[in-house]
């Protein structure tokens, strides 16, 4: 295997030159009828190639979120399968929000799905689930190590039925999320610009000042747009975390296709909008 540049360095530079907005590929049903698209393969490979099309020369990351593409089956992973090759192809990093969890030689193969350069869908980063125990990810970490790929971890998650397991308060008095946070520090000590080991923080979670955030890795924010978080939000959620914040936006960009020239502009206006909230940081 010949690895990729680490994709914490990766990331950084794509942040740098391109600005930090991550967009979801998220075909949900309702997405594709107010496109005038129907909800079959057709439609779920039109809407995928147009929001490829608008956004993977111009956002820094992708997000395509596998449920959408697993409803239609393998014609569905077929077309999720170009659309990463695609984004890849013209500059976009690719994220596959597959949110796997798992243990043992099960982990494993869901990391080589992903994570491994010759797997069909090879991703930049994959999310992961840690609450099989953050130790049940470590055949991912170690092949994300090898490959040059990333994993987002999900520490504290923008739902607000997370906190009955990530706010819940261990015997050594730390909170589940807050152990989560500590094993991804000590999988990105020393790496320079950034870590490739990052965690899932939900923007929509208020005062996280609790929350030892500079983990060295990065930290992907969804919950802007549809579920009410803002981009002037960040620097309160995230604090002095906030340049290492990937934000996500799904439906807020989504919900303005099929035309290209609008959903690249809403993309703008989000990230115009996170470039002044982080402005004064
Ligand atoms: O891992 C994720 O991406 C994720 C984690 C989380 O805590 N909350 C969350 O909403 N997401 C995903 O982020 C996207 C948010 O979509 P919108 O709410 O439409 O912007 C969806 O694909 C969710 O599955």
């Amino acid at each position: 295997m010949s690895p990729l540049e680490p994709f914490g360095a990766r990331l950084r530079r794509a942040m740098d030159e391109r600005g930090p907005l991550c967009v979801g590929i998220d075909p949900h049903a309702s997405l594709l009828a107010e496109w005038g698209l129907n909800d079959d393969i057709a439609g779920l490979e039109r809407f995928s190639r147009t929001v490829v099309e608008a956004m993977a020369d111009r956002v820094a990351v992708l997000k395509p979120q596998s449920a959408f593409f697993e409803r239609f089956g393998s014609r569905g992973l077929a077309v999720l399968e170009t659309s990463v090759q695609e984004a890849r192809a013209a500059g976009a990093l690719v994220v596959m929000d597959a949110k796997r969890g798992d243990i043992g030689s099960t982990m494993a193969a869901y990391a080589e799905a992903f994570l491994h350069p010759d797997a069909p869908l090879f991703s930049d980063a994959l999310t992961v689930s840690p609450y099989l125990g953050y130790g049940s990810l470590s055949p991912a970490v170690a092949l994300a190590r090898e490959s040059g790929a990333g994993l987002f971890v999900l520490a504290l998650t923008s739902n607000p039925e997370g906190g009955e397991v990530q706010h819940a308060i261990r015997p050594d008095g730390r909170t589940v999320g807050a152990t989560m946070l500590a094993h991804l520090a000590a999988e990105n000590a020393g790496e320079e610009p950034l870590g490739s080991f990052g965690a899932v923080v939900g923007a929509t979670l208020g005062d996280l000042s609790s929350y030892d955030l500079d983990m060295g890795g990065p930290l992907l924010a969804p919950g802007i747009g549809a579920q009410g978080a803002t981009p002037a939000d960040l620097p309160r959620v995230f604090g002095s975390a906030v340049r290492n914040v990937v934000p996500n936006v799904s439906r807020g960009v989504l919900r303005h296709g099929p035309d290209v020239s609008a959903l690249r502009g809403a993309a703008e206006r989000f990230a115009t909008e996170i470039q002044a909230a982080l402005a004064g940081v």
